[in-house]
């Protein structure tokens, strides 16, 4: 189906078209009022002639949780870092909301707006407390006022607290992040991550090297997630997929090759062609 003719599209932001090249940016205000928070739409990115990304169409639903999947090469990372503004498309349009070109703000800005990301390998400060590094990415947020040394008000405690319950992190709240588990500090920077009320969580391979029960935390971590934000997640580990239950995007040279349910997406023949036969 060619989502551009679709009848059932969703409702695009005013002016949203390749031609329309003034439009208001307004770091930092997102205006998610319609069913939609993310709008990417014929997004071609290249490289010395490759097409990383070729006219790719992807939306997210306000509190969906997609799982994007593919093989190597696919695209995944590249479609990351053209919503994050690390690579700017060649054409196309991304919008976050209704109102933010995500192709016309600089990488800070789309994280104030509310886009966060989390790579596959963690990033902690090791010598520093799970409680201090959650206190630093607070404190790294432009939004919260003070410095490193101010004494943390009630709220931002409530917040530390609340994080550390959600990634379950409150038995070792006082340790160096240096000596946890790798899932442990995966959990952490998620928590970190959230420390900055992300509205959009983009998570690569969160369960990368973890053991079976680190996996299971993480599922139900995503999923608890989810229910206040919208989330991506790219991931190779199918029974992982599984047990996340959003909708999947698979990505193929580049562009979507098909999107449903997981069971659905299994059984196309061109799914299994090009990733899950292999
Ligand atoms: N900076 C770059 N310069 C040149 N080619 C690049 C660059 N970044 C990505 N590519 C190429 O673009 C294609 C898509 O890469 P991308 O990393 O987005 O795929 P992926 O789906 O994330 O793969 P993987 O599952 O292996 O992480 C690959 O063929 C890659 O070699």
């Amino acid at each position: 189906m060619d989502l551009r003719t679709d009848p059932q599209r969703p409702p695009l932001p005013p002016g949203f078209a390749p031609s329309a090249s003034v439009h208001p940016v307004l770091p930092g205000v997102l205006d998610a009022s319609h069913r939609v928070i993310l709008y990417l739409e014929g997004i071609t990115v290249t490289f010395d002639g490759f097409r990383a990304l070729n006219a790719l169409t992807l939306y997210i639903d306000a509190g969906e949780l997609r799982c994007v999947i593919g093989p190597n090469g696919a695209g995944k990372t590249t479609l990351m870092d053209v919503i994050t503004g690390k690579t700017r498309p060649d054409t196309g349009t991304a919008f976050f909301g209704q109102s933010l070109d995500l192709t016309r703000m600089s990488e800070p800005e789309i994280a104030d707006a509310g886009i966060g990301r989390k790579f596959q390998k963690p990033t902690v400060f090791e010598r520093h407390t799970v409680l201090e590094n959650l206190e630093l990415a607070m404190k790294a947020d432009k939004r919260v006022r003070g410095t490193l040394r101010a004494r943390l008000d009630g709220e931002a405690r409530d917040r530390i607290a609340e994080t550390l319950a959600v990634v379950r992190l409150g038995q070792v709240a006082h340790r160096p992040a240096g000596t946890l588990s790798h899932g442990q500090k995966q959990w952490l920077e998620i928590g970190m991550l959230l420390m900055q009320q992300p509205k959009l969580l983009l998570l690569d391979e969160p369960v990368a090297g973890m053991t079976d029960e680190e996996r299971e935390r993480t599922a139900e971590l995503i999923v608890a997630l989810s229910s206040e934000r919208s989330l991506m997640v790219v991931e190779h580990d199918m029974d992982f997929v599984a047990r996340l239950g959003g909708k999947v995007t698979v990505l193929h040279e580049g562009a979507v090759l098909a999107e449903g349910p997981l069971e659905q997406v299994q059984q196309d023949p061109r799914v299994i062609e090009v990733y899950l036969g292999r």
